[in-house]
């Protein structure tokens, strides 16, 4: 019999690849409803060995790509890392396996409505699931990712893909409890050194939180996303909108959203329908101080003045703007340039296809 040699033992590794997409909340009049998952990805390549040296050592990030000069690669201060850990402690499991690498390879801007942090929340609900082989089920993976991202139209459609709608159950009164926990409780940054407290009793999600359901797309549509040169931070964009609102508002948006869910699956797809339907009265109108341009963008721009369009709306909580249309990407992208360059802002545009969910491989 032939015994492989100890060296050989240490180089086994446990290794796999997770893969995010972008994602667009609101598309016009869905606010905190209806996401839309987009083709540019967070990668996450993990390793680690099966038999590690005694010694404990911490994980080990790397990051190229989007945010990498900003991004922490302290595991206790990343947000990926942090919520794998949550999802971890959870389930018993106190600290990161020994010797993990993960280098993350990110297309997704940081703070521009492109739902960053939704992806990043749900890289790390999937590495806590992967990490602990705990084999949790999408709607569990969902209920983990809520707890951190409280809004759940971004997480959603990063998790299930294409264009989803969803909502949060009333939850009762234990259940709420646990939910309303703050979120620098669920997510401690504990060093890895920390000894004795390694935080093992987290508030653990109750279950069944977010239910979804996933709408037609017509595969004519594509996302033209119009990226300012300026990040804005969500809980910036939320803390500018009223906390009630008319009748005739909410209505307005109601009626609208009604129309949309369904008008994005038709083919082809009605630009007289869809234009209407993308418009707002909940959250763009108030987040128009934050970012110069965005109503003289989504007014001037179309169907009528540029074929092909079919809505403009702000992307999540913004600066992204974001144009659905069947052609005439560039003639769209261009004039939106043009605008925001009379207010001093410079844009980066791309079209993109919409995506599908998060995927693990091993
Ligand atoms: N891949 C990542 N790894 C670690 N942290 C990230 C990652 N992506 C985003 N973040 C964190 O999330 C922050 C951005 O979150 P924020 O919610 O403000 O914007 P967004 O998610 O890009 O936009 P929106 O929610 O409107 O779509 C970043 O500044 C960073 O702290
Ligand atoms: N629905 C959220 C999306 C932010 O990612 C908002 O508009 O604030």
């Amino acid at each position: 019999m032939w015994l492989l040699p100890r060296s050989n033992n240490l180089m086994a590794t446990e290794s796999f690849t997770i893969l995010v997409p972008a994602t667009s909340a609101n598309i016009g009049p869905g606010f905190d409803v209806v996401g839309l998952s987009l083709s540019l990805q967070l990668t996450l390549s993990v390793k680690y060995p099966l038999s590690p040296p005694p010694e404990y050592l911490a994980p080990v990030i790397t990051f190229s790509g989007e945010g990498a000069d900003e991004v922490p690669l302290d595991a206790y201060k990343n947000l990926t890392t942090r919520v794998a850990l949550y999802v971890l402690r959870c389930h018993g499991i106190p600290i990161f396996p020994s010797h993990l690498a993960i280098h993350v390879e990110n297309e997704i801007p940081f703070g521009r409505g492109l739902g960053s942090s939704g992806a990043a929340v749900i890289a790390g609900v999937l590495l806590g699931n992967e990490l602990g082989h705990l084999n949790l089920p999408k709607e569990r993976l969902l209920d983990f990712a809520l707890m951190v991202e409280r809004h759940p139209d971004n997480v959603t459609a990063a998790l299930i893909g294409g264009f989803v709608g969803s909502y949060l159950k009333e939850l009762d009164g234990q259940a709420s409890e646990a939910a309303s926990v703050p979120l620098s409780e669920v997510l401690p940054e504990y060093p890895p050194d920390a000894g004795e407290d390694w935080g093992l009793n987290p508030p653990v999600p109750p279950l069944g939180i977010g239910h979804y359901v996933r709408f037609g797309w017509s595969e004519n549509i594509k996302a033209v996303a119009i990226i300012p040169r300026f990040e804005l931070s969500t809980a910036k964009a939320r803390e500018v909108l009223p906390t009630q609102y008319s009748r005739k508002d909410v209505v307005f948006n109601l009626q609208r959203l009604a129309v949309l869910t369904t008008a994005l699956g038709q083919t082809p797809p009605d630009p007289d329908l869809i234009y209407e339907a993308m418009k707002d009265r909940i959250h763009q109108q108030y987040r128009k101080t934050l970012i110069p341009g965005l109503p003289e963008v989504t007014s001037s721009i179309t169907p009528a003045t540029h074929p092909g369009l079919l809505g403009i709306c702000l992307s999540g909580a913004g600066p992204t703007i974001l144009a659905l249309a069947t052609h005439g990407f560039e003639a769209i992208a261009e004039d939106a340039r043009s605008i925001f360059k009379k207010f001093g802002i410079e844009i980066d545009w791309k079209v993109l296809e919409i995506a599908t969910g998060c995927a693990v491989h091993r």
